[in-house]
């Protein structure tokens, strides 16, 4: 269900408009203010997807409700509706931040395309809102040894440029976690971080998940719809499993890397965007180069940074810190104790063969803590503690 509020002082216009979108779709659900005080009190106290308002309003005019709106709810995109003397001020509150504006008598196609892109915006910048709080929670880099000494340095020192950064390394190193160090600690970290596994991503959809697509691209396509490009302006996209990515969309994002520029699929229309690229891969890129499944070019634009998550084999020195955490997070997720794990108990998880997985070593305390006694001993890890 879309929420939509519609502050409008003239009745004939609400009408219309509640009509319009009340028959376009179930999901649409209007409220109507009949000037901007009402409408900033139910602002105030009821969740909104999109607030349609008139300029020119008795009490509080459109300009002072979106500066109000602003303050309060950032996130609700604000459409502006503008009549024949007042198209100037539609176009200048784009400038402070409406999404969008329609004029009046409203058009039909123009109103519901711009409602739909605007309650498309709203989801991504919910999601974006998410994603950040996540990151501040569970983001944390745990680890003394020099491999993550090494890693932290290298993140304080590129983060705040604009240098893309290929981070490579075996699944569940990390990698996902130095992508997202890089945006929170840049200048762009109030800008979005958009996330797309490239290797999830059926091949044929890649380019539209990328770029967009206009309506009738391809037989699915019954609207047009920005692509991560576009939804990562002013931030930074983290294309993770690059190295799973067709030659086909490579040659694409190369084009937006060179240019900063992209277009939707089925339009040859350029976009600008402004997004910084951080990639990831567990792939071996150099190989893939001389099976020619990747372009030397591409990666050369990629890799202007590299970062390497080495496995945790190879800094098991740090397990000890990593289970301490791991039991912690474990304990306040269930409402339990935390369990401490005896210096026997560390050794013999020292011990075992590590293939690199971080995740992996998570799952094991979880496991150690649920089937173990009080407190974890090396008995239970000979029992319960091995890798599979
Ligand atoms: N140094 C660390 N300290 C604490 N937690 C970590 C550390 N490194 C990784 N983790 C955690 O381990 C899990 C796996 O890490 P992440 O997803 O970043 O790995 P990845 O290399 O991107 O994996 P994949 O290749 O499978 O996508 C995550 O829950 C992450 O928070």
């Amino acid at each position: 269900m879309a929420k939509i509020l519609l502050i409008e002082d003239e009745a004939s216009i609400r009408r219309v408009l509640n009509k319009i979108l009340s028959e376009e779709s179930k999901e649409y659900e209007v409220t109507e203010a009949e000037d901007g005080l009402e409408g900033m009190e139910l602002v105030k106290n009821e969740d909104f997807d999109l607030i349609l308002c008139d300029i020119k309003m008795p009490k509080m005019d459109g300009v002072e409700v979106l500066e109000a709106v602003k303050k309060v709810k950032p996130e609700i995109p604000v459409v502006m509706i503008s009549g024949h003397g007042d198209l100037d001020t539609a176009v200048n509150t784009m400038k402070i931040g409406a999404f969008d504006y329609i004029s009046k008598p409203p058009d039909l196609n123009r109103l519901l395309n711009t409602v739909r892109n605007a309650l498309d915006r709203k989801e991504l910048v919910v999601e974006n809102t998410r994603l950040k709080k996540k990151v501040s929670k569970n983001y944390q880099m745990i680890g003394e040894s020099d491999a993550i000494k090494h890693i932290k340095e290298m993140i304080e020192k590129v983060a705040h440029t604009d240098a893309r950064v290929l981070i490579t390394g075996p699944n569940g190193t990390g990698k996902e976690l130095v992508a997202h160090w890089l945006h929170q600690k840049s200048d762009r970290s109030k800008g979005p971080m958009v996330e797309v596994n490239c290797a999830a991503i059926p091949s044929e959809l890649i380019e539209s998940e990328l770029f967009g697509h206009v309506k009738g691209a391809f037989t699915s396509a019954n609207k047009d719809r920005a692509g991560k490009f576009e939804a990562a302006n002013k931030g930074t996209i983290f294309l993770d499993e690059i190295g799973d990515m067709s030659l086909s969309a490579q040659a694409k994002v190369l084009r937006a890397l060179q240019e900063n520029k992209i277009s939707r699929v089925g339009s040859d229309k350029d976009i600008k965007v402004d997004v910084r690229v951080i990639a990831a891969t567990n792939k071996d890129l150099k190989k893939e180069i001389e099976e020619n499944n990747f372009r030397e070019d591409l990666y050369h634009r990629l890799a202007v940074i590299l970062i390497e998550v080495p496995p945790l084999k190879e800094r098991k020195e740090d397990i000890p810190l990593l289970v301490d955490y791991f039991s912690d997070k474990i304990a306040q997720e269930q409402g339990t104790n935390k369990k401490h794990f005896t210096e026997e108990a560390i050794k013999v998880l020292k011990e075992n063969e590590w293939r690199g997985n971080i995740r992996e070593l998570r799952n094991v305390v979880e496991r150690l803590i649920i089937l173990g006694g009080n407190e974890i001993t090396d008995e239970d890890v000979k029992l319960f503690g091995s890798r599979f």
